[in-house]
């Protein structure tokens, strides 16, 4: 199982003071001193953290791959073209949100998200849609495309309770098992930390886990590239159990 580390967090810190540091570059190399196996960067349309230049710049510090989380719109879609990340993941985006709330509504999109899969595709990107773990969604992901999924786990990291949490586990696992039977790689994440990463590792067909916050939180503490070491460790231990 593949990790990637989602550094939007270190420019949260860099931005909160726009000081040059902490380097956007140095965190790159750190995690994959830490077992990265690929960097996720979020360029939000209101450019909270991670901003143009980190993303035009990344392939320069890379030794993985870069997954480039956007929205559907022609500003990112000419962004991600001229950046060729390998994997692009199209999220939904408010601007008042903490956070991402959750997945895509891929059939209420329509043709805006058919499209900008398809001048992904022809640009040579990888195309990757940030959906709820629900099966319902299948047919209309497949309309779009798109060889890649990713499952928001926000829901199952946030659930108050050990009967909702086995409840969203299983919607996880359900999804996982007919979106693979279906062809589409499936990755996972959002809210994954060094609890409730185990059980979701464990799922066999998923392919990558895309963790962010609580890595970088607990880099305060042990630092970034052991940070990154520890989460690899148990998401590689719960896959071999
Ligand atoms: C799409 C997703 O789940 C997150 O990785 C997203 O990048 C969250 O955005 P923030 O990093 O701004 O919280
Ligand atoms: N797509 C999920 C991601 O990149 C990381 O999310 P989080 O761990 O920062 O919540």
């Amino acid at each position: 199982m593949k990790l990637g580390v989602n550094i939007d967090h270190v420019a949260t810190l860099r931005q909160a003071r726009h000081t040059p540091y902490p380097s956007i570059p140095d965190a790159i190399r750190t995690v994959e001193r830490g077992g990265a196996d690929a960097i996720t960067m979020h360029l939000r349309e209101d450019r909270r953290h991670i901003q143009d230049a980190d993303i035009l710049t990344a392939h320069d510090h890379l030794t993985t791959h870069l997954n480039m989380e956007m929205a559907a719109t022609d500003e990112m879609v000419g962004i991600a073209l001229k950046v060729q990340p390998s994997d692009c993941c199209i999220v939904p985006e408010k601007r008042e949100e903490l956070t991402t709330e959750g997945g895509l509504d891929v059939s209420g999109m329509g043709q805006r998200l058919i499209n900008a899969c398809a001048r992904l595709r022809e640009g040579g990107v990888r195309v990757s849609l940030f959906v709820e773990p629900d099966v319902a969604l299948l047919d209309a992901i497949l309309a779009t495309g798109a060889p890649v999924i990713e499952l928001h786990t926000g829901t199952y990291a946030s659930a108050a309770g050990a009967a909702a949490r086995a409840a969203e586990l299983e919607r996880i696992r359900a999804m996982t098992a007919a979106a693979h039977a279906a062809g589409i790689q499936v990755n996972a994440g959002h809210g994954l930390d060094y609890e409730n990463v185990t059980t979701v590792a464990a799922i066999p067909e998923l392919v990558e886990l895309n963790i962010g916050h609580s890595i970088v939180a607990r880099a305060l503490f042990v630092g970034l590239e052991q940070a990154t070491r520890e989460m690899k460790a148990l998401i590689l231990a719960a896959r071999a159990s």
